[in-house]
């Protein structure tokens, strides 16, 4: 009986998810501003002709887009008869996802077994909420937990503080996860607060920073979305919010923020995957966030982590205008990436948003620049493009490690160069 009950189970499991056999993802180079809104056309189409995983941004920049297999011929035909160079970059995304469960469950059974928890492997939400749980207990002299808000569907909503004493000292924000499919940032996020209680008293540098200021590190910014991404559907972006008479599901909560909303670079339509939502902090994923930095209100730099692209960039997404402290915020990135680097030899480029990548419109880090926070930063991590969202765990550790040397640089310029 008990057998025949867990079989159920995993049946349900199998047959809930979404299957994404014969779809493909292709790279299309775009040569002009034309091609590149030829793509754009495709975007918020219902039924969904193409998910883009790299939006159509500027000629020299590739855009990556799922096709489902349904949709193949069509989408082909398209871009041949627009003379649209295309090469398929992943040619059966199922392929990778059967990998990806695969070695998933292989970990869970050895942790399971050693009752310990796997750092180069991606978990579900419950997986991580229970990490959480101990982390926390396990190194409460400098470690708690704070429930900041609920999602849309009544998930706790969690942040860490690291902190070794004083109130309210000036502090630094890292958001992982805010969308939901990049599951390298919540992965690179778990190691990252396993590895500053690790340094702490150990790396001088990491030491001054706590010794001065506090860290807040959220791991799961969209809790609905993840557990979406595990229980239905691998790449879903947005969060899970729905409102009456409106039939796609999801606010992209990239462009929810009180800075430039509804701009261009988001999009108005609800079944578009950078839709910005009925208002600014219309979502409670994001108004969490702005109650919890406001009221502290002393936070000097904030860190969002998306995938993937390999970039690391700053404010303005919303303008091609330059901030005021461009030019630090310039040297600071490339000393960032410069560090990255050294560690794996992967290349990162870096600038504005606006300039390196496309407009974006209400997102994180230019409310946060808004908001008086002059250091604010939002990586892309690996890849770029080989797996996109699908990265295979083994990468989990060693993007963490050259993560971790760009996020110390920053904290420590952030530690020098008090405001
Ligand atoms: C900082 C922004 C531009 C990140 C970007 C997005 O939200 O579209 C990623 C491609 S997910
Ligand atoms: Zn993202």
């Amino acid at each position: 009986r008990w057998t025949l009950l867990v079989f159920s189970f995993m049946l349900a499991a199998a047959l809930g998810q979404m299957n994404f056999t014969g779809d493909q993802v292709l790279r299309v180079l775009a040569k002009d501003e034309k091609q590149l809104s030829l793509l754009r056309d495709l975007e918020g189409l219902k039924p969904q002709k193409v998910d883009f995983w790299r939006a159509p941004a500027r000629p020299s920049l590739p855009v990556d887009m799922r096709v489902p297999f349904s949709e193949l011929k069509d989408i082909k035909a398209y871009l041949e008869s627009h003379g649209l160079a295309y090469s398929i970059m992943i040619k059966d995304i199922q392929v990778l996802l059967d990998e990806e469960r695969e070695a998933m469950a292989k970990s869970r059974r050895l942790e399971r077994s050693t009752s310990s928890f796997s750092y180069s492997s991606y978990h579900t939400l419950e997986e991580i909420y229970s990490w959480i749980d101990n982390f926390v207990t396990e190194h409460s002299d400098m470690v708690s937990k704070i429930q900041i808000g609920s999602s849309f569907e009544n998930r706790s909503i969690l942040v860490l503080k690291f902190s070794t004493g004083g109130s309210r000292r000036p502090a630094i924000w890292i958001d992982a996860g805010i969308h939901s499919r990049e599951w390298i940032t919540h992965a690179t996020g778990i190691w990252t607060a396993k590895k500053i209680v690790s340094e702490y008293g150990k790396d001088p540098v990491l030491t001054d920073i706590l010794k001065a200021m506090d860290i807040f590190i959220e791991l799961v910014t969209n809790p609905d979305g993840f557990a979406f991404t595990h229980s239905m559907n691998r790449l879903w972006r947005k969060n899970k919010s729905t409102r009456p008479g409106i039939f796609c599901i999801g606010v992209d909560l990239n462009r929810n923020w009180k800075s430039g909303f509804g701009g261009n670079g988001s999009n108005a339509n609800p079944c578009s995957e950078t839709y910005h939502g009925p208002s600014p902090q219309s979502e409670p994923e994001v108004a969490a966030i702005v109650d919890f930095i406001t009221t502290h209100g002393n936070f000097k730099a904030l860190i969002s982590i998306h995938s993937y692209s390999q970039m690391l960039m700053y404010p303005y997404g919303k303008s091609l205008e330059p901030v005021s402290n461009e030019k630090e915020l310039y040297y600071l990135a490339k000393d960032a990436v410069k560090a990255l680097h050294e560690v794996h030899g992967i290349h990162y480029i870096f600038g504005s948003i606006s300039t390196t990548l496309y407009l974006a419109s209400g997102i994180t880090i230019d409310w946060a620049y808004d908001s008086g926070i002059k250091y604010a930063f939002s990586f892309e991590l690996r890849d770029t493009g080989q797996y996109g969202f699908l990265l295979p765990a083994t990468q989990i550790i060693p993007t963490a490690q050259e993560t971790w040397m760009a996020i110390l640089t920053i904290m420590e310029h952030t530690l020098k160069h008090p405001y």
